[in-house]
């Protein structure tokens, strides 16, 4: 079932920019696929320039697909292992949209965060269209607006849930997880993604 987003807010996040599924996975599922996730997938801690010094990201994340996720991009591209495929099968099934490439980040606890950013996708004419799935720990995910930074939304993302962002959603708005002063546990978030693949290519 699809959640109408922001019922109660006067200041409506239109939902052609985003849909929100609470329960895309079931509990077991859920839980099984973090825990295989958190003890096979070859995470790594990716350095970013800033002001012209290296620092690490404040979390670990793995790149799966068939090319890098951006040029320049040092992570590794790993093959899709076959609990990955069939997570994307059923994304593409519930979206009907075909995804390329997979994003695993992994929030080892509350000190662990993405800063505002917008993503885009490398596929010329291709609106950016990115299904997020969330798992293990629920984190606030944080929207503003590029023009207005004091117009803002915030939204949990539950354990095994599927939130879809489409649209203009990329070009007019910044998401975030924050760091929190409460301790938190582990959560992996997986945003699959279309880099320009063949499966991209094909509509
Ligand atoms: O962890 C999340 O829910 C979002 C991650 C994100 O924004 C990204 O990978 O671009
Ligand atoms: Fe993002």
């Amino acid at each position: 079932m699809q959640l109408k987003l922001f019922e109660d807010s006067p200041l409506m996040l239109p939902e052609d920019l985003l849909e929100y599924y609470p329960a895309f996975l079931g509990r077991d599922e859920s839980d099984q696929l973090l825990q295989q996730l958190l003890s096979t997938v070859p995470w790594q801690q990716s350095k970013v320039t800033m002001y012209e010094k290296e620092v690490l990201t404040p979390r670990l994340s793995a790149w799966f697909g068939s090319e890098p996720i951006r040029s320049g991009d040092q992570r590794a591209v790993l093959p899709w292992p076959p609990e990955l495929l069939a997570l994307k099968a059923k994304v593409e099934a519930h979206t009907g949209i075909s995804f390329d490439g997979v994003l695993l980040n992994y929030y080892r606890d509350n000190n662990d965060s993405v800063a505002w950013h917008s993503d885009k996708d490398t596929v010329p004419g291709l609106k950016t269209e990115i299904a997020s799935v969330s798992l293990g720990e629920e984190r606030n995910f944080d929207f503003r607006s590029k023009d207005n930074h004091r117009r803002r939304y915030t939204i949990k993302l539950e354990h095994g849930s599927l939130l879809l962002m489409k649209g203009d959603l990329q070009k007019y708005w910044e998401h975030r997880i924050a760091k929190s002063v409460k301790p938190m546990k582990a959560r992996i978030n997986l945003t699959f993604r279309k880099v320009g693949g063949t499966a991209a290519l094909q509509y």
